[in-house]
């Protein structure tokens, strides 16, 4: 059975993140959860969370669900990028995205979370959608959402249409050519170590030259900005007068009144390119002059990320057929 369902903006002033109705039990408990393809692991707020550690985020309570069944033994902790992270047990119940089901599904419930958690209510856990490899339970680690479901979707397929301070969807099983314009062009997929990586073939500034180049990276849902290469972030800011590098705020800023560049990048021989306006991310803070660029150094990451700020410039295709592969148009 195919299913799409809504990802909606967490905050209406600048996309920091966007969550997806799903029910977990029986009777059917709704959260809103962060759908990540830069992680494999599907977890919640519950009823095993500190009430200090919850914040208004609504939990699922597996002791009120009658198909919930406690997965003995096993644990899991995980960290994300920012230095956040969650840690706790393990249930298995029934899971629903946008009308798919996967009748046992492994239901991490937070014993832990970190103050990032806590602080974001509108977040009430994450469902990660990278390969299975990177789940952290222990002994044995589980099947994401979309390993479980895969079997009884009608093509092994996900895709993510994000949109810009607006709901956009995910759809499981099948492609909608509404979504998008002219061809999807399709690129492999290194799967090691979990991460949907895959290598652009390029980039360009504004109206500028195409430089070809090879930048490795991951298509992560899960991060808000977009990081890239030195070398490629530097001839972006270049072209924008004001703009620095603030250790102070820690990226790029820039003068809010900057008439940007818009931001191409290659998918083998066709491009995405990312509006001026998408790299306008936010003001420092409200009614601040300076704002903050929705393109950074991936320098002190060690790996490249293409983050909502690309993604939304693109229907992505997220292929788990054999081998995996990653789909790009453009919308
Ligand atoms: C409070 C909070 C913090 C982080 C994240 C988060 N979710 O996905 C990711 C990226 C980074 C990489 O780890 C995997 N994908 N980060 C979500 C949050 F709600």
């Amino acid at each position: 059975e195919n299913g799409s369902a809504a990802a909606i903006p967490i905050d209406p002033r600048f996309d920091i993140a966007y969550v997806t109705p799903v029910t977990i039990g029986t009777p059917p408990q709704t959260l809103y959860l962060d759908f990540d393809t830069g992680s494999s692991d599907l977890w919640v707020f519950s009823s095993h969370t500190p009430e200090s550690q919850v914040r208004g985020q609504r939990i699922y309570s597996p002791e009120k669900s009658s198909t919930a069944k406690l997965l003995a033994g096993h644990t899991w902790s995980i960290l994300y990028g920012d230095g956040s992270g969650s840690l706790g047990n393990v249930y298995t119940d029934n899971f629903t995205v946008g009308g798919v089901t996967v009748t046992s599904q492994a239901v991490q419930t937070a014993q832990q979370v970190s103050y990032s958690f806590t602080s974001q209510s509108e977040i009430h856990g994450l469902v990660g959608l990278g390969f299975s490899t990177l789940n952290t339970v222990f002994p044995n680690g589980q099947l994401t959402f979309f390993d479980n479901a895969k079997s009884t979707l009608d093509s092994p397929v996900f895709t993510a249409d994000l949109k810009w301070k607006k709901e956009g969807t995910y759809d499981f099983g099948f492609i909608d050519e509404t979504k998008y314009t002219g061809e999807i062009t399709y690129l492999p997929v290194q799967t090691d170590p979990g991460y949907w990586t895959f290598t652009s073939s390029g980039y360009a500034v504004g109206d500028g030259a195409f430089h070809p180049a090879s930048i490795v990276g991951i298509a992560d849902t899960g991060t808000s900005l977009t990081y890239l290469p030195a070398e490629v972030v530097t001839s972006y800011w270049g072209q924008v007068d004001g703009a620095v590098d603030s250790d102070y705020y820690g990226g790029y800023v820039f003068p809010c009144s900057s008439k940007l560049p818009s931001f191409t990048f290659g998918v083998g021989p066709a491009n995405i390119t990312i509006p001026a306006s998408y790299i306008n991310y936010a003001q420092i803070t409200e009614g601040s002059p300076v704002c903050f660029g929705g393109l950074q150094s991936s320098s002190w990451l060690g790996v490249n990320i293409w983050g909502d700020v690309a993604l939304k410039a693109a229907f992505v295709v997220f292929n788990g057929a054999n081998p995996p592969t990653i789909g790009w148009a453009k919308k």
